[in-house]
């Protein structure tokens, strides 16, 4: 980290639920700082909060406590400023991939032509060009997930917020979708937080891993990712790649107090 303010700030992030009228911990005191420009990743087992810290960072979710900062200022609501992309593609249905990346522009009363040209733009960095005037449901999930990358990327967020997006692909799939999002981020670079349940891929994206533990939610460890980009298939399979893809395995599924480890 740079001596530069951080781009998103965890501060004492601490969320309570109410579960059948007992409290919940889901997140114990989360502090994090995120740079500019970094691309984070947050794995973890099952129920460790890690949607949850999504959902605060997109001000979806107010915290019980703390605050999550972006760019100095506190987040209250979701905002454009934030791309949020999620497992479920939800685009809409009845929009081409052109109209559905236009769509945020078209809200913010950006000209048509003007669009028209931006949407072209991010519609041919995640290489659906071809596919342009065809509808969602004519799309594979992979092709829809670059669809919505694309929307996320076309109103110029500060940051991309990603839960799970590649969860509902197939493996080869997220594979090449891997790519084409770093491709993206390293000609488009913004702040990226993705969550996912994936060691592999937490690891082939990230700059950092956020490793969480459950019971309650926090941050256990946080592991750099000491590995050039761009990221390629020499490096999926280097010894350097195992290594800390071993790291970061251990760290999940070898948790003291996570319940999966708990002794029978
Ligand atoms: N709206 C809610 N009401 C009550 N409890 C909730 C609610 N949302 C989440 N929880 C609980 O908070 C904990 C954290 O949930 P969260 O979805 O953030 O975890 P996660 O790490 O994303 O899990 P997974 O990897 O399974 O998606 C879980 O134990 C969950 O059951």
């Amino acid at each position: 980290m740079t001596g530069t303010s951080p781009k998103i700030s965890f501060r004492g992030v601490h969320h309570v639920f109410d579960v059948a009228g007992n409290p919940f911990t889901a997140l114990d005191e989360v502090d994090l700082d995120i740079a500019d420009g970094e691309f984070v990743t947050v794995v973890g087992p099952s129920g460790c909060g890690k949607s949850t810290l999504m959902n605060v960072a997109a001000g979806l979710l107010e915290p019980s406590g703390g605050e999550v900062l972006v760019d100095g200022g506190r987040v209250r609501g979701p905002s454009p400023q934030r791309g949020v992309i999620f497992q479920q593609y939800a685009l809409f249905p009845w929009m081409s991939v052109r109209e559905n990346v236009e769509f945020g522009l078209k809200i913010a009363r950006m000209g048509k032509a003007e669009r028209r040209a931006r949407a072209e733009r991010f519609i041919e960095l995640v290489g659906l060009t071809d596919f342009a005037d065809a509808l969602p449901k004519t799309l594979s999930g992979g092709m829809k997930q670059r669809c919505a990358i694309a929307r996320a990327y076309a109103v110029d967020p500060a940051v991309l917020l990603m839960d799970e997006p590649f969860g509902a692909l197939d493996a080869l799939t997220r594979v090449r979708l891997q790519d084409s999002l770093l491709d993206a981020w390293t000609r488009e670079r913004r702040t990226v937080l993705f969550i996912t349940h994936d060691v592999d891929e937490a690891v082939y994206l990230a700059n950092r891993v956020i490793v969480m533990a459950a019971r309650p939610g926090r941050v256990h460890r946080i592991i750099d990712v000491d590995l050039p980009y761009p990221r390629t298939e020499e490096i999926r399979l280097s010894p350097e790649f195992a290594e800390i893809r071993n790291q970061v395995w251990h760290s999940v599924h070898h948790q003291p107090s996570a319940p999966e480890a708990a002794p029978r």
